[in-house]
């Protein structure tokens, strides 16, 4: 009998294969890191081959760490980095172009000029998100024109469009589905997340041929098997979900108003709107939390660029500290009563401002300040940032009352009691942190009848450590007020 489900979690700078065991704790798990490239200012592309290799090594390591052969994984699911797109030839399955990350702003001019046409709100009518360079559409767009050949090859169906879990299905089953599901295609900028479907007006207005594009099905499908030369036998792969909405699922946020919050390079907070695609006008994105059985969650999705990232930059940019965890016995030192702020602004910033152009910094310098007080104004402005994001969903008339927590800065406890003490709303951190790989693999282990249906996934959620808030309002609001202040002074467009 088949005793495990393989989750293959392809992310930004790795890929990732955890094996779980079915009552949710980890059986095995592989990392590789893979090259990030970035050819001019403001690119990022990742090769397709690297991505492949990665992903399809750690999935071999896996299995070779467990002692089992495929027939001891009862299915896999892919879980993936979102919006990157590629597109490839169809009948040798070769690239044609590197693909484009999500984090590349190369059609920044294309969306600017869509929104001054005022093409924004009814774009976000139908797709849930805004004019932005971040999703799929206008990469898509770029790639057919300019690449020789590419729009007529496209328009005589030779092309095909992927997402990164629809190009891990074409290479896992050799050609046998071009497929996605729904969440992934919801951050494409095509897909009517009302009418759950490839929107011709939005094919027309980016002028993206329908041959492309890849057949759309729930979270927790039937997406074919892996062909036999990868892993000996064949596989059946169950589930197909985007890496933030498989946290959203890994984190069991089944109900409406409950939400996730990842902290891993950037931060992504997504809360469960239940049946209704909620219409933020601040800025938020609507999205498909998952789809099963032909029926859609939405969910309401904010995110931060920098999070993980500025610890990162804090640690081999500034050179303060020599690995991220010395960050807690700084932050205990300093206290919350720090004057320094930090609005980690080096790539614009992210909901709910979205402006491209806001640049970073450091304020409230004086004499005294030394490390401590700017390193942990680097772990206070993940913190502010994630209250934006609720202050934006408050606005928009929801509110989440606790936070589930997962992703790599998860494990810093100072950073987690003043998350909870500037949102003022409980913090629950899980047992398992490796959320986003364990979404994947509980939809792909329904999908082959091992649960009977979200409850069953709901059991396997245990908490770790729970942060309640400690401090005065009062305190809260003045810590806050400072964050508003300073971003105020680096921001370009704030409404
Ligand atoms: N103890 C800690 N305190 C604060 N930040 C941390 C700590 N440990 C790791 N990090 C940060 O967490 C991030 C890694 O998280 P991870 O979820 O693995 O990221 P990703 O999946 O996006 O690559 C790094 O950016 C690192 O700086
Ligand atoms: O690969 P991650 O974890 O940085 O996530 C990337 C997001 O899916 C981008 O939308």
């Amino acid at each position: 009998m088949s005793r495990y489900l393989l989750s293959l979690d392809q992310g930004t700078t790795s890929s990732r294969a955890i094996a779980f065991n079915i009552d949710g704790s980890m059986a095995a798990s592989s990392q590789q890191e893979f090259p990030q490239h970035f050819p001019k200012p403001g690119w990022v592309e990742h090769h397709a081959s690297e991505i492949w290799q990665s992903t399809l090594t750690t999935a071999q390591q896996v299995i070779d760490q467990l002692g089992a052969s495929a027939d001891d994984i009862a299915a896999i699911g892919i879980t993936n980095q979102r919006e990157t797109t590629l597109i490839w030839d169809r009948a040798t399955g070769e690239p044609i172009y590197p693909a484009i990350v999500w984090q590349d702003r190369r059609t920044a001019d294309m969306c600017s000029e869509l929104k001054q046409a005022g093409k924004e709100p009814w774009l976000q009518q139908r797709t849930g998100l805004l004019l932005d360079p971040y999703f799929s559409a206008t990469k898509v767009a770029w790639i057919l024109d300019h690449v020789e050949g590419a729009r007529q090859r496209a328009e005589r169906g030779e092309l095909a469009f992927g997402t990164v879990d629809t190009y891990l299905l074409w290479q896992l089953t050799r050609g046998a589905v071009h497929a996605t599901d729904a969440t992934n295609a919801s951050r494409t900028l095509l897909f009517n997340i009302h009418q759950q479907c490839w929107d011709d007006e939005l094919l027309a207005l980016f002028n993206i041929p329908a041959s492309l594009l890849p057949d759309v099905r729930n979270s927790s499908d039937d997406f074919g098997s892996t062909h036999e030369s990868w892993f000996g036998r064949s596989i059946p792969i169950g589930s197909v979900i985007g890496d933030q909405q498989s946290a959203l699922v890994g984190q069991a946020c089944f109900e409406t108003g409950m939400a996730k919050s990842t902290y891993g390079t950037g931060c992504f907070v997504m809360m469960n709107s239940g049946e209704q695609a909620l219409h933020s006008e601040h800025r938020l994105l609507t999205t498909v939390a998952y789809r099963l059985n032909d029926r859609v969650t939405y969910a309401l999705e904010g995110s931060i660029f920098m999070a993980g990232a500025t610890i990162q930059w804090i640690r081999d940019g500034l050179q303060l500290i020599a690995k991220a965890s010395d960050t807690q016995l700084l932050a205990e030192q300093t206290g919350y009563d720090n004057p320094v702020y930090m609005v980690p602004a080096f790539a614009g910033l992210g909901a709910p401002y979205w402006d491209p152009d806001a640049r970073g910094a450091i304020l409230g310098l004086s004499r005294d300040t030394g490390i401590k007080e700017i390193v942990t104004a680097g772990l206070q402005a993940v913190c502010y940032q994630t209250r934006d994001l609720l202050e934006a969903m408050k606005a928009d008339g929801v509110h989440p009352a606790r936070l589930r927590v997962d992703g790599g800065m998860v494990v810093n406890d100072w950073l987690m009691q003043f998350l909870a003490d500037v949102l003022g709303v409980e913090i629950q951190r899980p047992g398992i942190t490796e959320t986003t790989a364990l979404g994947a693999a509980v939809l792909a282990g329904m999908q082959v009848g091992i649960y009977q249906g979200l409850d069953d996934i709901s059991q396997l959620w245990q908490q770790q450590r729970s942060f309640p808030p400690q401090i005065e309002v009062e305190q809260q609001h003045q810590l806050y007020q400072g964050w508003l202040d300073a971003v105020r002074r680096v921001c370009n467009s704030q409404e």
